[in-house]
C-alpha cells in the first residue's frame, strides 16, 4: 500500500502560535513606549540590554545569517522565516522606543508618539518614521491577526510548494485549530503539527500541553473534516503528551480499503490500553486468497515488549466477526504473530482423507490429521522414535467428532504397523476401530478386560526389557507399538465407576512406563478433573502435558478444570460453535428440523500442536467410515508377548487394587502372569522435578536455588516439553518461582519467616 504523502517542506504548525508571535512583534515596541519611561534609569537600562538580544537573532534572520538548513533544525524556525521582515521591523521599532526612553525618558517618547504634530521637523520626522514602522508590522500581520492567512514562505530548498497544497494545508490547520486546538474547541491547546500532506492523505503529531495526554479521538477528526472515521487512524507519538494522526481524504480502493480500514479498526477496537492486544499494530496486510479475507502481520509498537496472545472469543468479538473467521498464530518471534481475518473458513467444507496412505507416518513418528488454517498441515506425533510411543488425549464434547478422529489416528496406527487393544467401555461406539483391533473389549466388563491385556504385556515388556537391560525400544514385526485407545474414558475412569480403582491403576501403570515400552494410552473422552482419575497426578503429567493432544469443541466449564499447555495459550476450545452459521442466521428459536448429523456442523475442528509449534485451529480429514480402508488380514498383534492365546483368560482376571479382593474369593483358576513381575511405581515428571529443586534449595534458606530447565531436564530425564509444562503449572500455584533475573530459571520459594 502506498502512503501517498510528501513530507511537508516544513512541519507546518498550528495558527495558534503564529498568532501569539504575531500579535508579540505588533504589541513590543507600543508596550515598550508604554512601560519604559515608567521605570527607574537602573530598571530601563536593564531593560533595553534586555531586548538587545531579540533585536539581535531579528536582524541575523533579516539580513540572511540564519540560513534555511539551521531554521529547518531550529525549533519555531519556519515562523523566524516565514516573518523575517516584520519581525526585524518591530525589533528596530521597539529598540527605538526603548533607547529613547532610557536617553530622553517620558519627554523623549512623547516626541516619537506625538513629534509628527510639529512637522516640518526633525522629531517630527523621527516620529513618522517611527509610527510608520508600528503600522506596517500590524498591516503585514493583520491577516495572521484575523486568522485568515499566514505569511508562511517555504524553505527555497524544499520542493516548489503549489498554491492548492498551501491551500489545503491551510484549511487543514484552521479547522483544527477552529474546532479542536482552539479555546472554544474539543480539546483546547491539543496543537497539531503537519508533518506529510499529498493528494490523498495528511499525517501529522498532535501534542497537548507538557504532561498532559493526547485526548483528540478518531471521532472528533471524522466529525470536524467530514470523514469516516475508518480513513483515521492516531497512534502512539513520539512522547506521552503527543500522537501521530494519519488521515485518508479520499476514498480508498476497494483492496486498500479492505487493508487500511482494517488497520485502522485494529487500532481502535484491538490495539487500546484496554483492547486484547494492547501496543500492537497491523503491518503488510495481503489478500488470503484461501479465505477470501486478509491476511497481515501483527507486530509489537516499540515501547511493547512482546504481543500477548490474545482470547480467540474477545478478539472475534472486537473485529465483530465470530471465533471461526479470525485467527491469530504467533511465531517464534515474540514481537510478531500470524493474522488472519477471514471471509469463509476454508475449515468449513473440511479435505476429504486422500487415502489410506495420506497417515503413513514420517520418520518422527507425525502423520498428518487434517489440514490447519492456514492451509499448514495439522500434525499429530503417534509415536516417536527416539524416547517411544506417545501417549495422546482427543478431548470434545459429544458430536464434536472424537469418534471420526479416533478412527483417523487408528487407521493411521493400522497403516504404520501399531497394534491396537481397543477398549470401548460404552459398546459399538466405533465398530470401525473394533474392526481394525487386534482386540476389542466392549461395554464396560469388556473395556476393562482389554485393560487388563494391556496391563499383562506392559509387565511382560517391563520384565523383558529388564532381563535384556535394554534402554530405547525400537519397533519391529516382532515387537510393535501397541496402542490402547480408551474410548469415553470417563465411563471407567470416572468417580462414580465401579472399576475406577482397577482402570485407574492400569491407566496410570501404562501413562508412567509405556513409554519406552512401545505402549501408547490413547484416551478419549471429555476433558474432567484429571486430577481425580487415579489416586496420583501421573495420568495428568504424563497424558496430558506429556503426550499430544487434540482438542476438539469442549464445554464452557472445561477452563476451569484444566490448565492448558502453554503451546495452547489463548486458545478456548469451548468457544468453538456447533455449526459454521454466524450470529446473523443463528435462529433465536430452536429448530428441531436441523438433524444431528447436520453438514454445517463443526466436527472434527479443534486445535492440536506439532514439535515446538504453538497450536493452529485445523480439521481433521473428512472421512465419514475407515471401514474399506484397512487390510482386515493384515491386523497386527503384539507378537512379543508369550501369552497371546491366554488373551480371554486375561481379560477377565483382574489385577492391581481389584486383584486383592479377587484373590481373597479363592478362585485361582485364572491366568497369572508368567514371570511374576514387581511393578514399582515410577515417581511421575512433577516428584521428579520438585525433588531435584528441593536438592538445590539454600540449606539455611536466605538464597532461592534456582536450576535452569536445560539442567532440570538433564537431571530428571524427563521430556522437555513435560518440563516446561509442569514448571509453568507449577509457577501458576506458586508451587515453584520463576527467577525475575534469568529467564528460564526455577526455584522453590523461600519458607516463610
Ligand atoms: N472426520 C469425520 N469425517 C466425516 N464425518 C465425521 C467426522 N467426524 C465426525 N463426523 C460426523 O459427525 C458425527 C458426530 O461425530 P462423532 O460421533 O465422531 O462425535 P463424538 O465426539 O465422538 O460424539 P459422541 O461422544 O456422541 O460419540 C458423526 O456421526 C459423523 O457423521
Amino acid at each position: 500500500m502506498t502512503t501517498n504523502t510528501t513530507p511537508t517542506a516544513e512541519a507546518v504548525r498550528s495558527p495558534t502560535v503564529e498568532k501569539r508571535l504575531a500579535i508579540a512583534e505588533i504589541a513590543a515596541p507600543l508596550l515598550c513606549a508604554g512601560i519604559m519611561p515608567l521605570l527607574d534609569p537602573q530598571a530601563a537600562t536593564t531593560m533595553s540590554t534586555f531586548l538587545a538580544a531579540p533585536a539581535l537573532i531579528a536582524s541575523a534572520n533579516a539580513s540572511g545569517l540564519l540560513n534555511d538548513r539551521l531554521l529547518d533544525d531550529i525549533p519555531g524556525g519556519d515562523l523566524l522565516r516565514a516573518h523575517r521582515r516584520p519581525m526585524f521591523i518591530s525589533a528596530i521599532a521597539t529598540a527605538t522606543a526603548a533607547a529613547t526612553a532610557t536617553l530622553d525618558g517620558q519627554a523623549g517618547i512623547d516626541q516619537l508618539v506625538a513629534g509628527w504634530m510639529t512637522m516640518p521637523s526633525l522629531p517630527g520626522l523621527v516620529s513618522v518614521a517611527w509610527l510608520g514602522a508600528v503600522g506596517f508590522v500590524g498591516f503585514s500581520l493583520r491577516r495572521v491577526i484575523a486568522g485568515h492567512r499566514r505569511p508562511h514562505k517555504a524553505a527555497p530548498s524544499a520542493a516548489p510548494a503549489a498554491n492548492p497544497v498551501d491551500a489545503a494545508v491551510r484549511d487543514i490547520l484552521h479547522g483544527w485549530d477552529a474546532h479542536i486546538s482552539g479555546e472554544n474547541g474539543a480539546h483546547p491547546g491539543q496543537h497539531l503539527t503537519l508533518t506529510a500532506h499529498g493528494p490523498e492523505m495528511w499525517e501529522g503529531v498532535i501534542e497537548a500541553a507538557p504532561g498532559r495526554p493526547v485526548t483528540v479521538t478518531g471521532e472528533t477528526v471524522s466529525g470536524v473534516y467530514r470523514l469516516p472515521v475508518d480513513w483515521i487512524s492516531i497512534t502512539e507519538g513520539p512522547h506521552t503528551s503527543s500522537r501521530n494522526i494519519r488521515v485518508r481524504t479520499v476514498a480508498p480502493t476497494i483492496e486498500e480499503a479492505q487493508y487500511s480500514t482494517l488497520e485502522a479498526r485494529w487500532l481502535r477496537r484491538v490495539a487500546h490500553k484496554a483492547g486484547c492486544m494492547p501496543g500492537t499494530h497491523l503491518e503488510g496486510a495481503v489478500p488470503d486468497p484461501a479465505t477470501g479475507g486478509v491476511a497481515a502481520w501483527i507486530v509489537a509498537d516499540d515501547d511493547t515488549d512482546a504481543i500477548t496472545v490474545p482470547d480467540q472469543y474477545r478478539l472475534a468479538g472486537a473485529l465483530h466477526t465470530t471465533t471461526l473467521l479470525v485467527a491469530v498464530e504467533p511465531t517464534s518471534n515474540p514481537r510478531k504473530a500470524k493474522f488472519r481475518l477471514m471471509e469463509r473458513s476454508p475449515l468449513q467444507d473440511g479435505r476429504p482423507l486422500p487415502g489410506p496412505g495420506a497417515l503413513l507416518a514420517n520418520k518422527n513418528g507425525f502423520i498428518q490429521l487434517g489440514g490447519g488454517i492456514s492451509g499448514r498441515p495439522a500434525r499429530l506425533q503417534i509415536f516417536d522414535p527416539t524416547v517411544g510411543a506417545q501417549h495422546i488425549l482427543v478431548a470434545g464434547v459429544t458430536g464434536s467428532g472424537k469418534g471420526g478422529v479416533l478412527q483417523l489416528i487408528c487407521l493411521a496406527y493400522h497403516v504404520n504397523k501399531v497394534a491396537i487393544l481397543y477398549a470401548d467401555p460404552k459398546g459399538s461406539s466405533n465398530p470401525a476401530v473394533a474392526r481394525m483391533a487386534a482386540y476389542a473389549g466392549c461395554g464396560k466388563d469388556g473395556a476393562m478386560g482389554t485393560l487388563r491385556l494391556a496391563y499383562a504385556i506392559l509387565l511382560h515388556r517391563i520384565a523383558e526389557s529388564a532381563a535384556t537391560d535394554a534402554k530405547n525400544f525400537v519397533a519391529s514385526a516382532e515387537r510393535p507399538y501397541v496402542a490402547v485407545p480408551l474410548d469415553e474414558f470417563a465411563q471407567v475412569l470416572g468417580e462414580k465407576s465401579e472399576h475406577m480403582k482397577e482402570a485407574s491403576f492400569i491407566v496410570a501403570a501404562i501413562a508412567e512406563q509405556g513409554r519406552s515400552l512401545g505402549m501408547a494410552m490413547v484416551l478419549c473422552g471429555q476433558i474432567m478433573n484429571l486430577d481425580k482419575m487415579g489416586s496420583d497426578t501421573s495420568i495428568r503429567d504424563n497424558i496430558f502435558y506429556g503426550g499430544a493432544l487434540v482438542l476438539l469443541r469442549s464445554d464452557s466449564a472445561q477452563k476451569q478444570r484444566v490448565d492448558l499447555p502453554d503451546a495452547f495459550a489463548g486458545i478456548d476450545p469451548s468457544k468453538i460453535p456447533a455449526f459454521w452459521k454466524s450470529d446473523a442466521e443463528e435462529s433465536l428459536i430452536y429448530d428441531p428440523t436441523v438433524p444431528e448429523d447436520d453438514p454445517s456442523r463443526t466436527f472434527g475442528v479443534g486445535y492440536t500442536v506439532g514439535p515446538d509449534e504453538q497450536a493452529e485451529m485445523m480439521r481433521v480429514w473428512i472421512q465419514e467410515t475407515a471401514d474399506g480402508l484397512f487390510d482386515p488380514a493384515d491386523i497386527v498383534y503384539p507378537a512379543d508377548f508369550p501369552d497371546w492365546g491366554d488373551r480371554e483368560a486375561i481379560a477377565a482376571t483382574p489385577v492391581g487394587p481389584a486383584a486383592v479382593d479377587y484373590d481373597e474369593d479363592g478362585d485361582d483358576s485364572m491366568w497369572a502372569p508368567s514371570a511374576p513381575v514387581q511393578f514399582t511405581k515410577e515417581p511421575t515428571a512433577q516428584e521428579k522435578i520438585l525433588t531435584v529443586l528441593e536438592d538445590r534449595r539454600d540449606p539455611i534458606g536466605v538464597e532461592i536455588g534456582y536450576l535452569h530447565l536445560d539442567q532440570i531436564t538433564q537431571m530428571t530425564g524427563v521430556a522437555r516439553k513435560t518440563v516446561e509444562n509442569t514448571l509453568s503449572r507449577l509457577a501458576k500455584d506458586g508451587t515453584v518461582v520463576r527467577n525475575a533475573e534469568a529467564a528460564g530459571e526455577y526455584g522453590l520459594p523461600l519458607p516463610p519467616d
